[in-house]
């Protein structure tokens, strides 16, 4: 038995310690020589049938368990929260970092070289890449793969981005409720995640501009047999990894993070994106601030994609996927050196990348949109930073002055936005406060809030909103989101009053509160934060230390890395 590898400190033993874990462990029928001194992988599986979006990782940690079988690995399975997006309240954005705990506890506790990563809905992927790159062993991402095309009355429908059309249709009169109904199931045809360019595809789509994942994953439909086989060949590279000492650290440089910067401008990514580099930076030890995401401002939209765009995930693979973008943002020069999880260059990925609909992947000659990027805007409104994503926004609403009406929480907001009489026109400014991370708590996906019934049912289907909230990746409009420092955290925006007014400038950067600060000094005076909603177990932790929008809601003691062994035995 070699003692080189960390699993020897668990198996390689012939003491008392020794016995108790390979004695333990051979219940499940493993024969002696899974016990040899081979590489043994993790895979850290996030499948639940409460959260869909990951309902068919159990296949596909068959398939990587095929690959590490077959390179001479011993595949261990195991399981860890798992956040259903769609089905948890108050958000599953409060529960990432507690899923990076239990990622990151577990692989350090257990005897494992290396891992592999199965998430797909929105915050499994982030929540185990901070994890994993908390103990910075060999990992590599295998992603859910996005659903099968939404169908529905002849027409092809999105993730996300048609509930919120066809609820604002509902709500102006224009769609029977019926209609309404009947679009849920056309909507989620098949295992896998919302098939619009949401958070979801978005970071397996950034995962694999950093190299975190085998070329073509973000794309592949859940159900395409080719997803399984590239599950396979995972399989096979994690064991090569742990043998080349592949770690994270190695590969998610502050490189990786602006390729990723760059293709989220590309494909039309997710606001959310910026949450989670910002956070996944911070475990690696890498710069990033929200300063760094101007790199990607003046990137145009090339993947024609809801909600950007006309297109779904599906035309999006067949298109050429993920290598396609890499090549545009290679031939521009703006792709950096990076390594990759199979140890060569990023470019690689790229190498050879043929583009089969040239309507679904753009070229840079013929963007769907010019410097598509998302904009960080900032101001006595925002100073720590507020974000807007003007490939879903109105390009008019993007430089624009107006009166605030002000919601002072989401409870406010449900209870007046249907009013008929509320005292708004198309250039009100909408704000809603006490939606980020400590208010809410856990930053929920509500800053696309609806527009007013009254506007709604005169043609207005887009007006500026701002708060302290995120917003679906499928979601869109002149939605100014992230406000830094929050409501509850004593930000500017805690003291905006209805009537104000509030003066947006997409391109020059720019949030002001109109209001003179001596006014401000005194409505300051007068302010205090809400009771908090929580005031026991994680939801009270979560609260006490999480850190604001602009360094991604990690919490505090959470930053870093520890990668020293662990020496003490259990018994
Ligand atoms: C409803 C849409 C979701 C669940 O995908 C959203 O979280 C997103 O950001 O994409």
């Amino acid at each position: 038995m070699t003692t080189k590898r960390r699993s020897a400190a668990w198996y390689g033993k012939l003491d008392r310690d020794g016995f108790i874990h390979r004695s333990w462990m051979k219940n499940q029928g493993f024969p002696d020589h899974a016990f040899d001194g081979r590489p043994i992988i993790g895979i850290c599986n996030t499948w639940s049938e409460l959260t869909p979006c990951n309902s068919g990782l159990r296949d596909l940690a068959e398939g990587v368990k095929r690959g590490v079988w077959e390179a001479g690995g011993f595949p261990v399975e195991f399981p860890v929260m798992s956040l259903g997006e769609t089905q948890m309240k108050p958000t599953a954005m409060l529960f990432r970092n507690l899923l990076a705990m239990d990622v990151e506890e577990s692989i350090r506790a257990y005897g494992i070289d290396g891992v592999v990563l199965l998430g797909g809905c929105d915050k499994t992927t982030p929540g185990q890449l901070m994890g994993a790159a908390s103990v910075d062993l060999p990992s590599i991402v295998v992603s859910s793969g996005p659903m099968l095309n939404g169908k529905w009355q002849g027409k092809d429908i999105g993730s996300g981005t048609d509930v919120w059309k066809f609820s604002e249709a509902v709500r102006a009169g224009e769609m029977t409720l019926q209609d309404f109904m009947a679009a849920e199931s056309g909507m989620s045809r098949s295992k896998g995640v919302c098939m619009t360019m949401g958070t979801a595809s978005t970071m397996a789509s950034l995962v694999e501009a950093m190299g975190m994942s085998l070329p073509t994953n973000a794309a592949l439909p859940a159900v395409d047999a080719r997803r399984m086989a590239l599950a396979h060949l995972t399989g096979k590279r994690i064991v090569e990894m742990v043998d080349e000492d592949i770690k994270p650290s190695d590969v998610l440089t502050k490189a990786a993070f602006i390729n990723a910067i760059r293709a989220n401008a590309a494909v039309g990514g997710s606001t959310n994106a910026v949450m989670h580099l910002l956070a996944l930076a911070g475990r690696v030890g890498v710069e990033l601030t929200l300063d760094d995401f101007e790199q990607g401002s003046d990137v145009p939209l090339l993947v024609n994609c809801m909600p950007s765009g006309d297109y779904l995930m599906e035309d999006f693979c067949y298109a050429g996927g993920m290598p396609v973008v890499l090549q545009e943002l290679a031939g521009q020069g703006l792709l950096s050196a990076s390594k990759t999880v199979l140890g060569g260059d990023i470019a690689a990925y790229a190498e050879g990348a043929e583009c089969f609909n040239a309507d679904v992947i753009r070229s840079f000659d013929n963007p769907v949109k010019p410097a598509a990027g998302l904009r960080v805007l900032r101001g006595n409104l925002a100073p720590l930073g507020a974000i807007v994503k003007p490939s879903a926004a109105t390009d008019a609403l993007l430089e624009h002055e107006g009166e605030a009406f002000v919601f002072e929480n989401i409870e406010d907001m449900k209870a007046n936005i249907d009013r008929d009489d509320l005292p708004v026109t198309p250039d009100t400014i909408l704000v809603l406060k006490g939606c980020g991370p400590k208010g809410y708590p856990g930053m929920p996906e509500v800053g696309n809030m609806p527009i007013p019934k009254k506007l709604v049912q005169q043609g207005v289907r887009d007006m500026i909103r701002i708060s302290d909230a995120r917003m679906s990746g499928t979601a869109y409009g002149t939605v100014i989101l992230h406000v830094a420092p929050e409501a509850q955290a004593g930000g500017n925006l805690a003291l905006v009053k209805t009537g104000d007014r509030i003066r947006v400038s997409a391109s020059a950067g720019q949030l002001e509160l109109l209001v003179d600060a001596a006014e401000l000094e005194a409505r300051r005076a007068a302010w205090q934060p809400d009771a908090p909603h929580y005031t026991r177990g994680y939801a009270k932790l979560y609260i006490d230390h999480v850190l604001q929008a602009d360094r991604g809601a990690d919490l505090d003691f959470l930053v870093g890395k520890d990668t020293r062994p662990v020496t003490r035995e259990s018994h």
